[in-house]
């Protein structure tokens, strides 16, 4: 550590880039044989960071340097680095690397690890860099350490290993160690690494130079340089100070798309499930996202009938689907252009069911369904279950053109980032921001109820929880258990019942089975409903579709 005296640090604010000075890597002082490196990699001029560091850590002053993403910080500490270790005259002699440096991800490690071999190589000098992982035994350990190499790129947490497996002692860092660095210092912290750190500076000797490269200048970073460094110059680059301008640079255009698109699940409670139906319906979204829970449902369904027994008869294999439910079966979705299976249904019936959210009615539509390679036999199934009736078109699944493998391949990078993005925890999240919101949503909907009683008549018949009838005794509720605006919804859906004509007389007169299934909501959901006689079948609801959305935009689910 350079100074260990409270002084007030010595702060360099580098000016607007313009008014800079530019200097030369040769100006700053750095070895003929690094700039020869630097011109291979087709780099001539140092940036603004760069200029200022360089002299400074060859001045061997420590450094907190706080410069936006890719400001170039790495060359900023590893030319100087390099270039003190090509004069260290006492490294024949050490028992530990001369210099750390430490980061906080495995693939910073590599990177870091990559470019100092990369350096060394091209200066051609015998210098050696080691990169070590928390995953490595104790004989990884000291077979890496042997040596020593010259240069040590790893996590903290990499050290207590070292130490614990007895390859690196106390008194061997105090003897070598001449600098450390702290790369991504800002994300050291949040990794986890503080006690491993904490533990480390204890072994860190005075004389060691220390220097904190960082894209962000925050609480954390603060913490590590009282930690770690004494009276250091703060360097900071024009534009640091705010989230904003340190993250972001200039050249970075930046755009956002509107894909107005809402998510679909059986956590959903079912007023808030029916919300977004309407919305969708409506128009005002153009993609759902929807989980597909019936699937174990059919998985059972299926399970109990033999493969045979499904294939000899496509027809009872559809009746069997219309008593079959779940959240996606039996909703009217409104204008659905394409049904996009991403994960194959566990059956042909979940399959049917699926891609009937579309071609509703007249009009037409499209499935495309992902098909993985374990996916295959059910694929097969399904083929077969819908039989190769090549007179009748709608039977044939076909490959799809559109999407080749070169298109796929290069979205595949951008699409294994997002997966990477989607943990347990986000998703967690979301579901919670989901219900939260939709939970706000419904306290929306009270007053529109107070206007429309009739739609609270159809939020009543929700999903059935149980088929057994419950209780005698629970089947009504004492007026004394009865708070005013529930006597006074109930009273609200009497009235739209009668009004609507689905009276109790009515229900015994008529079937009781067809007016509860054109009533339920999850199987036919309509703003408008009431007047239209569903039948169960897939086609049938087909043509009972709503033609006065035709005109509508198509949307995908
Ligand atoms: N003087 C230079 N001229 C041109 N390119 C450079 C120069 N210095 C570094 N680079 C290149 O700029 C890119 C960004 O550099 P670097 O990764 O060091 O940025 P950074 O400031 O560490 O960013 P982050 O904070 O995101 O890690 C790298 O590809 C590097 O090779």
């Amino acid at each position: 550590m350079a100074e260990t005296m409270e002084k007030p640090p010595k702060v360099i604010e580098s000016k607007e880039e313009e008014e800079e000075e530019e200097k030369s890597f040769e100006e700053l002082g750095l070895d003929p044989r690094l700039i020869r490196a630097l011109i291979k990699k087709g780099i001539d001029k140092p940036t603004p960071i760069q200029q200022v560091a360089i002299p400074l850590i060859l001045e061997g002053k420590d450094v907190v340097a706080r410069a936006k993403t890719g400001s170039g910080k790495t060359f900023a500490y590893l030319l100087p680095l390099l270039q003190k270790l090509f004069t260290d005259s006492g490294s024949k002699n050490k028992l530990a690397p001369s210099a750390f440096v430490l980061v906080p991800t495995r693939e910073l490690s590599q990177q870091v690890y990559t470019e100092v071999s990369s350096l060394i190589e091209l200066c051609r000098v015998q210098l050696k860099v080691v990169q070590l992982t928390s995953s490595m035994t104790a004989s990884d350990l000291r077979a890496a350490l042997v040596g020593p190499p010259n240069i040590l790129v790893c996590t903290p947490a990499c050290i207590p290993k070292c130490f614990s497996a007895d390859v690196l002692q106390s008194a061997s860092i105090n003897s070598s160690l001449e600098i450390l660095v702290l790369d991504e210092a800002d994300l050291l912290l949040s990794y986890g690494y503080e006690d491993d750190i904490k533990a480390f500076t204890a072994h860190i000797p005075r004389r060691c130079q220390c220097l904190l490269m960082s894209a962000t200048s925050s609480a954390d970073v603060e913490k590590l340089k009282k930690l770690i460094l004494h009276n250091p110059f703060i360097l900071t680059l024009p534009e640091v100070g705010n989230i904003k301008d340190e993250v972001i640079p200039k050249n970075v255009q930046q755009f956002w798309f509107g894909i107005k698109s809402a998510v679909l699940n059986a956590e959903l409670p079912q007023n808030s499930r029916l919300h977004i139906l309407e919305e969708f319906n409506a128009g005002l979204f153009d993609y759902l996202i929807a989980t597909d829970d019936s699937q174990t449902k059919e998985k059972e369904e299926t399970n109990r009938e033999s493969n045979a027994e499904r294939r000899k008869s496509r027809k009872h294999a559809k009746q069997k689907l219309d008593s079959e439910f779940g959240v996606v079966r039996g909703i009217d979705f409104k204008n659905v252009h394409t049904v996009i299976n991403f994960e194959m249904p566990e059956s042909a019936a979940g399959y049917v069911h699926r891609i009937g959210r579309t071609g509703r009615a007249y009009s037409t539509g499209a499935s495309v369904s992902l098909v993985s390679p374990d996916e295959m036999e059910i694929f097969e199934e399904i083929k077969s279950v819908l039989g190769n009736d090549e007179n009748n078109d709608s039977n044939l699944i076909s490959p799809f053109s559109l999407l080749s493998k070169n298109a796929v391949e290069s979205l595949r990078y951008r699409a294994e980032d997002i997966a990477k993005s989607v943990t347990k925890v986000a998703v967690k999240e979301a579901r919670f921001q989901d219900l939260k919101k939709e939970i706000l949503n419904s306290e929306k909907l009270k007053a529109h109820f107070e206007v429309n009683p009739r739609d609270l008549d159809l939020l009543k018949h929700d999903k059935a929880l149980s088929k057994k009838p419950p209780a005698p005794h629970l089947r009504d509720v004492p007026d004394y258990l009865l708070d005013p605006k529930t006597q006074e919804a109930s009273k609200l859906v009497k009235l739209s019942r009668a009004a609507m004509g689905n009276n109790k007389s009515m229900r015994r007169e008529g079937s009781r089975k067809k007016f509860r299934k054109s009533k339920d909501p999850l199987k036919t959901f309509s703003a408008e409903a009431p007047k239209r006689a569903r039948k169960g079948g897939i086609k049938s609801e087909g043509k009972d579709g709503d033609d006065s959305h035709k005109h509508k935009k198509k949307k995908s689910i």
